[in-house]
């Protein structure tokens, strides 16, 4: 049978055909600490002014800083102390003049007083008495009402990821629940007669399933919920079978493996006799050439390479902006830094190579160099790698020293930066 002519797509116009889809998720409420890593279903206001009073930051005395106004080292004020507060309580009295109120820190600023002066600057006399040598300004150490966070401020935009800073944020306003998006359910299907479950022992001819765990915990970190739904032979119509079902209960089905030229390898022919409208099955990168996408009832199905470093780098260029963009989040897309390549690259290029590497920070420059076996069926560079080195295609090879692209497996992620970069030199 002649080999169906594929045609060949750039990496940015998949990833573009791509997030022309968006998954639409409800929202759900969770507690504060079940929160941690999910992504905001609306923007938080402030609520109220962060201060919401006028606090002290310093252990030290609440003043009116006009007392002060001839104060030195040869004529020092001195000032009758006529209360004594710590953070939580209010004192009752108002300062007036050649007054102070012993403060501590996070006590809020008593009536009459505008400065705090520190313990420290301070010397305590007997009787209540304090003596200050020196001019303090009004508004000296003061925190003021509203200077973090004015009330009606919107803090925090809807699809932000939840970290520690952000609970503290949402903690300090009294979101004790929070609404998120519900994780989209991922269902990952493994195809290949060769698939053994990760606790069967070798046999000829077999290797064990690693990619279905591999994208988990890929899809576990873009924040959506994976469903493994175990593994298919290379049989036609229990693939068939496999992959509607699976695109039933699910928002969005990834298989794994089956979707290059061979004999066995079904997808192609599947999503033609499931009527799914094909967005891209060849796109000009290595490794994960043959990764494939297509649309079936409204629902994304990926077809991934079997190779475990093209099903990987399939995964986080085209997985990741659909889920995080579903989820709402502004940076859809794994953060880029130019980094200088630490080793000679001699393999031709023709198309655009995304190479297992790692990224190191120096003082001067981020320093890349691959890790491992640089083939697509490579798995053990996988476990090594903390980035993707970009080598745009049309070169025959780069040479140590060279800028480079690097895309980074952790962090943040970002906006779309990089597509410059993927462009061919040739
Ligand atoms: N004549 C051609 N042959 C191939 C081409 C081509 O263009 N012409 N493309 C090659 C490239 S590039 C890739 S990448 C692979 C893609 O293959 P498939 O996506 O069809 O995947 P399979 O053939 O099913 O498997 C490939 C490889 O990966 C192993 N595999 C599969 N599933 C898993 C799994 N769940 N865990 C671990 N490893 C898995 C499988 O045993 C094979 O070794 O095609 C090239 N061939
Ligand atoms: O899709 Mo393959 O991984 O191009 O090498
Ligand atoms: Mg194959």
């Amino acid at each position: 049978m002649p080999i169906e002519k594929r045609e060949i797509i750039q990496v940015w116009d998949a990833v573009k055909k791509v997030l022309k889809y968006q998954l639409k998720l409800p929202l759900e409420s969770v507690t504060l600490e079940e929160s941690d890593g999910r992504y905001l279903g609306e923007n938080v206001l402030a609520t109220h002014d962060v201060p919401p009073f006028d606090r002290s930051p310093y252990d030290g005395f609440a003043i009116r800083a006009e007392d002060t106004a001839g104060a030195s080292r040869d004529e020092p004020v001195e000032l009758n102390v006529i209360d004594s507060i710590g953070a939580g309580h209010v004192s009752e009295k108002e300062i007036k003049q050649n007054e102070a109120v012993r403060i501590m820190t996070g006590a809020a600023i008593p009536k009459g007083a505008n400065a705090v002066i520190m313990l420290e600057l301070v010397s305590e006399k007997e009787n209540n008495i304090i003596s200050i040598s020196r001019k303090v300004e009004a508004g000296d150490n003061i925190s003021v009402q509203g200077e973090d966070t004015p009330e009606g401020t919107t803090i925090l935009k809807k699809g932000t990821r939840i970290h520690a800073g952000v609970t503290a944020v949402l903690a300090t306003f009294g979101y004790h629940t929070v609404k998120v998006f519900k994780k989209p359910v991922v269902g990952i299907l493994a195809t290949g007669t060769e698939l053994l479950d990760v606790d069967e022992d070798l046999v000829p001819g077999k290797i064990r399933n690693s990619n279905a765990y591999m994208i988990a915990s890929q899809i576990k970190k873009m924040g959506g919920e994976p469903q493994i739904l175990g593994k298919l032979p290379d049989d036609f119509d229990e693939t068939y079978a496999g992959i509607l079902k699976a695109m039933e209960k699910t928002d969005l089905v990834i298989t794994t493996g089956g979707v290059s030229v061979g004999d066995f390898d079904h997808l192609p022919a599947i999503y033609k006799k499931m009527g799914a409208d094909l967005l891209f099955n060849k796109i000009a990168m290595r490794p994960g050439s043959v990764t494939s996408a297509a649309v079936f009832e409204g629902k994304l199905l990926f077809g991934l390479s079997g190779n475990p470093s093209a099903c990987f780098v399939g995964c986080e260029l085209f997985v990741r902006p659909y889920l995080l963009g579903s989820l709402n989040a502004q940076k859809v897309h794994l953060g880029a830094v130019t980094s200088i390549l630490q080793k000679d690259y001699p393999k031709p290029n023709p198309f655009t190579r995304f190479v297992r590497g790692r990224v190191e920070w120096n003082a001067t420059a981020a320093a890349a160099s691959p890790v491992g076996l640089d083939k697509s069926g490579s798995v053990s560079s996988l476990s090594e790698a903390n980035a993707l080195i970009v080598l745009p295609g049309g070169t025959r090879g780069w040479e140590k020293g060279s800028q480079v692209m690097t895309l980074l497996l952790d962090g943040e992620g970002s906006v779309w930066p990089w597509d410059q970069a993927l462009k061919s030199r040739s």
